[in-house]
């Protein structure tokens, strides 16, 4: 029941409103356009995309393993949706946000663009056991495309959503496991290139700071372009969960094809992303829903 024209008539400028706002933010801060996307994963992951992700309280989102001291951006979604409330009270859902401010960060980090269906509700309850289910970094393929197959999302929309790795940072903490006892045997991940190796093992040495940061995509860390594809061809994934969509064994009969085609042709990356986009932003909550006045909070 999502679509193209439901607040045409009750918040006519919502589009221009959120827009504006994302500049605002990647101009104090580019890396927010990564940060934003993934909010968006991360809601449309967990109870379908209603803004679960933004409720605080005790069973929060926010407070499970893949998001916490990680997942940022919520600053920003009070800021875009204060902006809104002023201009239509009441009207426009935090989950629709959220939607639409995904799509900007990409666009306006040289992305493709595409048309947001609207309408999503937001849900009542936050679900932080679900979250900490979220794909993991140290999964193998076949257990991170089962958990895109439970949301219904297919094995194109895996390597096609990876993609976003193509900007933002990821922590120590998640990629280390690769630097210098990988499977127990005391050396490194075979299947990372060793200049990427030895940078990554002076960025972040044993012992050292596992919040220190380092760039998902080292050649562009803030373009959304297909250059994630073609390091994964050169063994330039930083995360596991990257290298193996190219390197694992079950990626040459699944994934391997589809890195290769994108590396080639950013074309093509950038309609299969969009496509998967959208299909992920139409993931939805079952259960019943509101329109909430904080993003924080449920209604009262
Ligand atoms: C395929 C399974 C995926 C896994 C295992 C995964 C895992 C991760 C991890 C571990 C990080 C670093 C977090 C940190 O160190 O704080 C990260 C960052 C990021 N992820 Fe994913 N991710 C996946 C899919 C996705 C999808 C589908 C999207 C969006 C469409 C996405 C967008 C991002 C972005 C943009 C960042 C950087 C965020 C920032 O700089 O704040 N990821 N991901
Ligand atoms: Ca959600
Ligand atoms: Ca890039």
């Amino acid at each position: 029941q999502l679509s193209f024209d439901i607040y045409a008539k009750s918040c006519p400028n919502l589009v221009q409103i959120v827009r504006r706002q994302v500049i605002i933010a990647l101009k104090a801060e580019i890396r927010m356009a990564a940060s934003l996307i993934r909010l968006h994963f991360h809601d449309c992951f967990v109870n379908g995309c209603d803004a679960s992700v933004l409720l605080d309280g005790a069973d929060s989102e926010k407070l499970a393993i893949p998001n916490i001291n990680s997942a940022r951006g919520f600053e920003v979604i009070d800021t875009i949706k204060d902006a809104v409330e002023n201009a239509c009270p009441g009207v426009v859902s935090c989950a629709d946000i959220l939607t639409l401010a995904a799509r900007d960060s990409v666009f306006l980090s040289g992305g493709p663009q595409w048309r947001v269906a609207l309408g999503r509700k937001d849900g009542l309850v936050a679900n932080q056991n679900s979250a900490n289910n979220l794909p993991s970094p140290f999964e193998p393929l076949d257990a991170i495309i089962a958990k895109f197959v439970a949301v219904n999302l297919n094995i194109t929309d895996v390597v096609a959503l990876s993609g976003a790795h193509t900007f933002g940072q990821a922590k120590c903490a998640v990629f280390s496991n690769r630097l210098f006892n990988f499977t127990g045997a005391g050396t490194p991940d075979a299947t990372l290139e060793t200049s990427l190796l030895s940078n990554l093992q002076t960025v972040c040495p044993l012992g050292g700071n596992s919040n220190t940061t380092a760039p998902l995509d080292r050649n562009s860390t803030d373009a959304f372009d297909n250059n994630y594809f073609k390091n994964l061809l050169e063994g330039k994934g930083l995360l596991s969960s990257d290298q193996i969509l190219f390197s694992s064994d079950l990626a040459v009969n699944t994934t391997k094809r589809l890195v290769e085609a994108y590396s080639r042709s950013q074309n093509l990356f950038f309609r299969d992303f969009t496509c998967s986009m959208i299909r992920m932003g139409n993931i939805a909550n079952g259960a019943s829903g509101e329109v909430r006045k904080n993003c924080r909070v449920i209604n009262n």
